[in-house]
């Protein structure tokens, strides 16, 4: 049956776990193969009743097993199906064997396909087991198919990208619909995979949940269940100082506006209070914008650390606009057992020295928040970019421990990830959230989450998870002051 859209994320490596688990619990993987076939068979009718031909592209392992049981279900419910096999399937072995020999019919070669107007093809070359970047002659195909425009529904993933990472192993189906069984993979959700995918189903073929969870780590789409338990303190009708207390850096004269929509994003998003800490030099370019935020001059280091004597500031956001970065550096480090978003400048200040901050923010819980973006990650963390082995999950995670914070690593596919193992994926920000602006908003939002309170892990990904809400409220076009605007109440 087809699964509610469950949160969990689940690695091949993970799922391979889990079906060795299934076969030691009694469970017969032959049918846990013909359930996934089926469901996919049951999808190409449901999704292409007028198709023409159903062309099932079958490899060498238990995907193309997958494959053969959608071709027999499809022949049996009266379709014309031909089928295309990857190598020769008198090599396959087990319950992919068992599958084609049920299928019972001669395949063509794959390399004889020649795709024609009215085929649905359906990808069952790679899923889980993909290892490699695919074959000349499977790479011939898909140009082809995508040449000719057919639809194509994959059979676990889009033949060609890596479930662990999202990223294509040479070349890859662009699917119209996609069926994988029983969690979403990685590769599913992060980039470029997530638009290769199409629609995704989740399909249960049977796999008992204890079996799941005893194999699931802490990896999860972004969404209310991570941080909803955490969202008391944000109480719009608790009185403004239990509402906590944000103060947001200001840049110099020419670059405050940065500063000044993290701050007005912190108090849309339920910050009590809100001050701009400005040099001199900015103090009127800000006043003469302010309103509801808070106007304080911090000038230098020994400024701030009388200012810091207020136990009542809850949080600080240092980096939009920032632009000096030796102020940076050193108020990130007198800021050390306060909690912190750290962006833009804040981050860069740090390129040529990162263990200074690691080691400063060591201590206690985390308490520090980074949002870099990838040109930000990479200064910070150039050995983990440039591990071509790593998701990007893998690498947030990484950075994390390596930092003692909780790293926002932004993008389409922004993933949150705690120093402990935990991590999110967010999926719900538009396209046009990528604006002039839309970081700052972002550092605001979390800034606020963390001065009411809210632990580090859960005020990132509620922040980012708000920040993409707000990104669709205001819709294609919006500008970052409409962002800020659009910010809805967390959800109860
Ligand atoms: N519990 C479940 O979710 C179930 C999923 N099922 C389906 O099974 C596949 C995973 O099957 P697996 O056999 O592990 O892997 P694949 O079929 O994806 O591919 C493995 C074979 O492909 C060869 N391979 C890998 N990469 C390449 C490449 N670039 N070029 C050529 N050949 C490649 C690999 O050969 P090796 O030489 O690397 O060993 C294998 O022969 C999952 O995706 C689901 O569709 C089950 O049906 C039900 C349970
Ligand atoms: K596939």
């Amino acid at each position: 049956m087809p699964v509610d859209r469950d949160d969990s994320i689940i690695t091949p490596a993970e799922m391979s776990a889990i079906d060795r688990d299934a076969a030691l619990s009694g469970i017969d993987s032959f049918r846990l193969m013909t359930s996934a076939g089926t469901a996919v068979s049951a999808a190409a009718l449901r999704l292409y009743p007028q198709a023409l031909r159903f062309v099932v592209l079958c490899g060498p392992g238990n995907n193309g097993g997958d494959g053969y049981i959608a071709a027999a279900a499809l022949h049996a419910s009266g379709a014309q199906v031909a089928v295309h096999a990857l190598g020769d399937p008198a090599h396959l072995k087990g319950d992919a064997a068992r599958a084609c020999a049920g299928w019972g019919h001669a395949g063509e070669p794959l390399a004889k396909y020649r795709p024609r107007p009215g085929d649905i093809v359906i990808d069952a070359l790679f899923g889980a087991g993909l290892s490699r970047a695919v074959p000349d002659e499977v790479a011939a195909v898909m140009r082809a198919v995508g040449s000719e425009q057919l639809p194509v529904i994959a059979v676990d993933l889009p033949s060609g990208v890596d479930g662990r990472t999202g990223q294509v192993l040479g070349e890859s189906f662009h699917a119209s619909h996609t069926v994988t069984f029983m969690a979403r993979k990685p590769g599913h959700l992060l980039l470029p995979g997530r638009t290769l995918c199409g629609s995704l189903e989740v399909f249960d073929i049977g796999i008992p949940q204890r079996i799941l969870a005893a194999h699931t780590s802490g990896l999860s789409e972004n969404g209310p269940h991570l941080w909803a338990g955490q969202a008391h303190a944000l109480d719009p009708s608790a009185h403004k100082f239990k509402r906590g207390h944000l103060a947001v850096f200001s840049g110099g004269p020419l670059a405050t506006g940065a500063a000044r929509l993290s701050a007005a994003a912190g108090l849309k998003a339920g910050a009590g209070l809100v001050t701009l800490a400005s040099a001199s030099a900015a103090l009127d370019a800000n006043a003469a914008h302010l309103t509801a935020v808070m106007l304080k001059e911090i000038g230098d280091a020994g400024a701030l650390a009388r200012w810091l004597a207020d136990k009542r500031i809850g949080a600080f956001v240092l980096g939009p606009g920032f632009g000096d970065l030796e102020t940076a550096r050193q108020y990130a480090l007198l800021l050390n057992d306060r909690a912190l978003v750290l962006d833009a400048d804040g981050i860069t200040a740090f390129k040529d020295d990162p263990s200074l901050l690691f080691e400063a923010y060591a201590q206690g819980e985390t308490h520090l928040v980074m949002t870099p973006h990838d040109g930000e990650f990479a200064r910070l963390f150039p050995d983990i970019d440039a591990d071509p082995t790593l998701s990007k999950v893998d690498r947030a995670i990484a950075a994390a421990k390596r930092s003692h914070a909780v790293i926002v690593y932004k993008g389409a596919d922004t993933v949150i990830a705690s120093p402990d193992g935990r991590a999110a994926i967010n999926t719900n920000a538009p396209p046009w959230l990528a604006t002039a602006g839309s970081g700052d908003t972002l550092a605001g939002i979390i800034g606020a989450h963390l001065a009411q309170g809210m632990p580090a892990f859960e005020a990132a990904a509620a922040g980012v998870w708000r920040h993409g809400r707000a990104g669709a409220k205001a819709g294609e076009g919006l500008t970052a002051e409409d962002l800020a605007a659009a910010i809805e109440p967390l959800p109860a």
